[in-house]
């Protein structure tokens, strides 16, 4: 699948950001409440303004329509948009075959029933599963995750972890995600930055990260 690049993208509150990360690659964002994480992510999947160029592989967002872009740069935001009353409507199969469709909702934690279950009868951690199954549904080349599980309890937590590893191995996504738990952090296999003052940096010093093995 492809990389997403970084060429001196400018948004409000940040220096211009300069950032690769390869195809099949997880980073993790860090960082104080109000340092710009969301606003990084929403600029980089073209949902706020910003200059600079993103690339997707080969593509320059500018070279785009934004909807086009948005799909293959998939963002998951913290608070998520539902826009029709049945969740079955928010899963077309149109989009997916069916077997897919079921597959994709069970890796979730949800049964074929849930396509019938009314959206506002759901919990937080129930809308914030469906949603990341509805965009891995898009088969976005590069994932942007705005807290993917931070309102879900450990099993659930496990479990949406190992779907975008999952994902992340299957379809070689780029992967940027945005955690404020250090456990987690730790625990994927990932790069870790931190965004504080306007800049990012490693999250850890660098000789703790570049220490070769013996
Ligand atoms: N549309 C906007 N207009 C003006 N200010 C905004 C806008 N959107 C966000 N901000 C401000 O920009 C700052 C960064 O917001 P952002 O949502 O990126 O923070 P964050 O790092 O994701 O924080 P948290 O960890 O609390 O989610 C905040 O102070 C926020 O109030």
């Amino acid at each position: 699948m492809s990389a997403l690049r970084l060429q001196a993208l400018r948004l409000r509150l940040l220096e211009p950001v300069d950032l690769s990360i390869e195809a099949g690659e997880l980073v993790f964002l860090a960082g104080p409440s109000g340092a710009g994480k969301s606003l990084l992510l929403r600029a980089i999947a073209d949902l706020d303004p910003s200059t600079g160029e993103a690339w997707c592989g080969e593509t320059a967002r500018s070279s785009v329509p934004a909807h086009v872009w948005r799909r293959r740069v998939g963002l998951l935001p913290a608070e998520s948009g539902w826009w029709a009353d049945s969740v079955g409507a928010h899963f077309p199969q149109a989009a997916a075959a069916e077997t897919d469709r079921t597959a994709l909702l069970e890796r979730v934690g949800f049964g074929p029933e849930v396509l019938d279950w009314e959206v506002r009868r759901l919990s937080t951690g129930e809308r914030q599963r469906l949603a990341l199954a509805r965009l891995l549904a898009n088969r976005p080349e590069v994932l942007l995750l705005d807290e993917a599980s931070a309102n879900l309890d450990p099993d659930n937590r496990t479990r949406v972890e190992a779907v975008i590893a999952d994902y992340r191995a299957d379809e070689a996504a780029a992967v940027l995600w945005v955690s404020h738990d250090p456990e987690q952090r730790a625990r994927m296999n990932g790069r870790r930055l931190l965004i504080r003052d306007g800049r990012i940096t490693p999250e850890l010093p660098a000789t703790d990260a570049a220490e070769p093995h013996p």
